[in-house]
């Protein structure tokens, strides 16, 4: 049967609005589909290619097209899913941002210390009970399992009621703008055990078999309650294997000025307020899927505005620079969460030049996806076990974007043993490619027994 545009369309719906197309072995690829002019086999159909593709690539694409059962396209795995996630993290970004903004004007009654002296905000629980609901609603509650950071104990203190308020209100007016996102909204208000139960719902504890979320509602909550860089993160974990990330990071535009403006920032002025989150240009959503090869990257929604996605999304990939002089590492902000004087060292040990960049949270793994860092070192102190929720996200689309992570022993961390990084090796290394990741690796080993950690 003769292949014509509208047919195609009508039969393959995995061709997607931005020109992009799912064959048996070419996935994700960017192409477009424009009809007329050329015929292809007796079709009115023609293939243009937005990236630079030879003559041979385009005749196997054909031939793929040839092999398609077109009668039952198979859909793309994971892209309900995927497209729910990147709406919500969507919604939860534009959440923290309001929050951030009127924390900046205001006393700091909404932010709680927690047992072991780490921060949360109103921010964390909202972000948490929103996505939570988001996901329970459009997937259905029972298929539903999620490991994410925050529970509910403090928020049902008695003496905690005001904060409790603050988190049923924040959480409503995020979900009301529901629609904007392509989400659908509650019918009614949320009450204050429905919020609870949503926070609370978050309760899997991971494994190795099955699907769950692990989410971080806000990853670097010190950064997010000084004014500065945070991310929320969540990933998709199937079978041990992390199958989706999502990085939500509102404080880092998509261009890359952002670097520069964070190294005067830390150099120059860092006696200073912290910017507002006006001054920095608005955030970034980046995502992919394990397998795809390909990390994407779309604005964070502005304004009124309705979020149009994929439409807006454009690829990103890590650094080509494979010399450790010319890369920039970065590395936890607090001293407490990272040994700067082991990263230091290393550095030096291997000819890094360039200051280190210290930034909150897992931006730092945005920064390797998106080519605007090479090195990413986490050495914690002994004890500390790390979190799955912590790292997920990061790890794949820093994957798929090019880049390598593994522990200092080199072995893939391993995301199947719980909420823990259980049989870490010492820390966690990412780097934007191979070539780069054995040199940091090998370092690592020779200067870790003159250490003192
Ligand atoms: N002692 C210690 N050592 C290592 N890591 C710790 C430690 N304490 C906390 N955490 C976790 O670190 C998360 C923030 O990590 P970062 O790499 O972004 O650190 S920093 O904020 O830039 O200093 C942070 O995530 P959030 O709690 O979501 O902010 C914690 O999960
Ligand atoms: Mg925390
Ligand atoms: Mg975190
Ligand atoms: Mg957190």
């Amino acid at each position: 049967m003769p292949l014509n545009c509208s047919s195609l369309a009508a039969k393959v719906p995995h061709i997607l609005g931005q020109g992009r197309i799912y064959t048996p072995n070419y996935v994700g690829k960017f192409f477009c589909f424009f009809p007329c002019k050329r015929t292809y086999q007796n079709s009115s159909l023609q293939i243009v290619s937005l990236s630079k593709l030879n003559q041979s690539f385009t005749s196997s694409i054909m031939e793929d097209l040839k092999s398609l059962d077109l009668s039952s396209p198979q859909p793309e795995k994971y892209s309900k899913e995927m497209d729910i996630a990147v709406r919500a993290v969507q919604m939860a970004c534009s959440l923290c941002q309001k929050v951030q903004d009127s924390m900046i004007s205001k006393a700091n009654s909404q932010v709680q210390a927690k047992d072991d002296n780490s921060l949360v905000t109103v921010a964390d629980w909202s972000v948490q009970a929103t996505v939570s609901w988001i996901l329970s609603e459009s997937l259905g509650n029972r298929n539903v399992s999620i490991v994410a950071e925050e529970d509910v104990r403090t928020l049902s203190k008695a003496d905690k009621a005001g904060l409790l308020e603050a988190v049923v209100q924040t959480v409503n007016e995020c979900l009301s703008e529901a629609p904007r996102f392509g989400l659908k909204a509650p019918q009614m208000f949320l009450t204050t055990a429905e919020v609870l139960e949503a926070i609370s719902h978050c309760n899997s504890t991971g494994g190795p078999t099955g699907r769950f979320w692990a989410l971080d509602p806000v990853d670097g909550t010190l950064g997010f309650v000084r004014g500065d860089q945070y991310a929320v993160a969540l990933a998709l974990i199937e079978d041990g294997e992390v199958v989706l990330g999502v990085l939500g990071c509102p404080n880092y535009p998509m261009r890359k000025e952002w670097l520069n403006y964070h190294h005067r920032y830390h150099r120059i002025i860092s006696k200073l307020t912290p910017p507002t989150s006006e001054s920095w240009d608005k955030g970034c959503v980046i995502y992919t899927r394990k397998g795809s090869g390909e990390a994407w990257m779309q604005p964070l929604l502005q304004g009124q505005k309705k979020l149009v996605w994929p439409n807006s999304a454009r690829p990103v990939q890590v650094s080509s620079i494979d010399n450790p002089a010319l890369a920039t590492f970065c590395e936890p902000v607090e001293k407490a969460n990272s040994s700067h004087s082991f990263t230091a060292g290393l550095a030096h040990s291997v000819g890094l030049r360039m200051q280190p960049l210290r930034v909150y949270s897992m931006v730092k793994y945005a920064a390797i996806a998106r080519g605007d860092a090479e090195v990413f070192m986490k050495f914690a102190r002994a004890g500390y076990k790390e979190k799955i929720w912590d790292h997920a996200a990061g790890v794949v689309i820093i994957e798929e974007a090019g880049g390598v992570v593994t522990d200092a022993g080199g072995r893939p961390l391993d995301f199947s043993k719980g909420m823990y990084l259980e049989g870490l090796d010492r820390g966690i290394i990412a780097c934007a490619g191979a070539k780069l990741h054995d040199k940091i690796i090998k370092a690592v080993d020779a200067s870790w027994n003159s250490s003192s950690l």
